[in-house]
């Protein structure tokens, strides 16, 4: 059965998640070891402890000296490895310091030369013919890349390698992080069984619990899987009741237009509020997404009933159900990865809605192409797992060929 909301395009539904993900508080927050806390987002401005780099640095192996004292040949008086300072005293005109990659320049002189680029007669350098060199070349100045006691990283920055080396070169071993929003999994269907149970000839094993405990993982949310919901009423509406101490429900299955489609009904009785009941788009086009309201135990608690097709289940997780968490989470507000590639064959649109259909993308850096992978509709998880993105098919336009850059959606 259908609740009263209406069915949208895929841009207003978007616009309609991201509008109330950017309602959402932010989470609490916990402390995790740095490496624990990959994934996770920041609940914390990471400061850098001390300059970066913390002296002037020298970017190349080669000879520290004057720029302008090398119209001559310089006399090397030493040298200087990374992790040492220059002890040996003054540095008059006229000489030069070998020095190592990452090692600290002598405050006397303001340039490196390359190793390549010089010759050397014993302990006399001069620059090869034809090269130059000015003040501050193959330097690093202390306190270029962060000063002491300036923010590195804002709160709301999803963490990954290039962060973790940041707040590890910051002294971090630990971090205070976001918690991390406990979805619950909701799959629906009498058809259904569990994943360790022998299927019957009719029945179908529960496999989107399985792929959305995955994806919510992965947007960083904590997947909570509960039992399977049979297509009645009052079991619907218990599985429903015992989720909400999570902070976001997912529903599969139940949302479209059958007899025993029971999602929406059951979400009604319970007081929810929908935003929209379908979109205009294939596969996801029977989609919900709404609220349900705050009892004397729970506050209010958003809800996504996913098609139960599980390539639907899917697709409609990337484009919205990524976004909500993403914000959950604590990070900002942002949409699902949208990029460009070269269609290398002609393929049909449909005027009446959006396709995102199961293709193969190649990350080429040149001339990113993308492929379909073929399938049997929304419910061919084989050729989902071909595929390793979306081709984006807008509506209003019914034929796409061979060399159009079209989007792509990347999962
Ligand atoms: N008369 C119409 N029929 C259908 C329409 C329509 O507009 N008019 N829409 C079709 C579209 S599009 C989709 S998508 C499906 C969605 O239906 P439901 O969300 O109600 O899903 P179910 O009917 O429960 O199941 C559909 C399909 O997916 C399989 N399924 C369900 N849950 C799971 C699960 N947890 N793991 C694996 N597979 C699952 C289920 O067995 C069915 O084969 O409706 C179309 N019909
Ligand atoms: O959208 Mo249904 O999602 O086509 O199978």
């Amino acid at each position: 059965m259908q609740a009263a909301a209406g069915v949208l395009g895929f841009d207003e539904a978007l616009a309609k998640v991201l509008e109330h993900a950017a309602t959402v508080p932010r989470p609490q927050s916990e402390t995790l070891a740095l490496l624990a806390c990959a994934d996770r987002v920041l609940a914390e401005a990471i400061l850098a402890d001390r300059d970066q780099p913390p002296f002037d640095r020298s970017t190349r192996d080669g000879f520290a000296l004057r720029a302008a004292d090398i119209t001559t040949p310089l006399k090397v008086v030493g040298q200087i490895r990374a992790g040492e300072q220059w002890q040996g005293g003054a540095l008059e005109h006229g000489t030069a310091v070998e020095i190592m990659t990452g090692a600290p320049i002598p405050l006397a002189y303001d340039a490196v030369v390359m190793i390549e680029h010089i010759e050397r007669d014993k302990d006399s350098i001069r620059l090869t013919a034809g090269r130059t060199i000015r003040s501050g070349e193959n330097i690093v100045p202390q306190g270029s890349e962060a000063k002491a006691g300036q923010s590195v990283l804002p709160v709301g920055t999803v963490i990954e390698g290039a962060e973790i080396a940041l707040a590890a070169a910051c002294g971090r071993s630990e971090l205070q992080v976001f918690r991390r929003p406990r979805v619950a999994i909701v799959a629906t269907g009498d058809e259904l069984v569990t994943l360790n149970a022998t299927p019957g000839p009719q029945q179908i094993r529960n496999s989107n619990s399985y792929g959305l405990a995955a994806l919510v993982a992965r947007a960083g949310g904590e997947p909570v899987q509960l039992p399977i919901a049979p297509d009645r009423r009052a079991e619907l509406e218990r599985t429903i009741r015992s989720a909400r101490d999570s902070d976001l429900i997912l529903l599969s299955g139940g949302v479209s237009m059958g007899k025993y489609d029971l999602v929406e009904e059951v979400l009604e009785g319970l007081g929810a509020e929908f935003f929209f009941t379908g979109v205009k788009m294939q596969p996801g086009k029977p989609l919900v997404f709404g609220r349900l309201p705050a009892t004397d135990e729970f506050p209010t608690q958003f809800f996504f009933g996913l098609p139960g097709n599980p390539i639907s289940t899917q697709v409609t997780f990337h484009c919205f159900v990524e976004p909500m968490l993403r914000r959950m989470s604590g990070a900002a507000v942002q949409g699902p990865r949208f990029v460009q590639a070269t269609l290398v064959e002609d393929v049909a649109g449909r005027a009446d809605l959006m396709r995102l259909l199961p293709a193969w993308w190649t990350a080429d850096r040149v001339r990113p192409e993308v492929r379909l992978v073929g399938w049997q509709g929304s419910g061919d998880l084989a050729a989902n797992a071909r595929a390793n993105c979306y081709a984006v098919l807008p509506p209003e336009r019914e034929r796409f060929a061979a060399g159009d850059v079209i989007t792509v959606l990347l999962r």
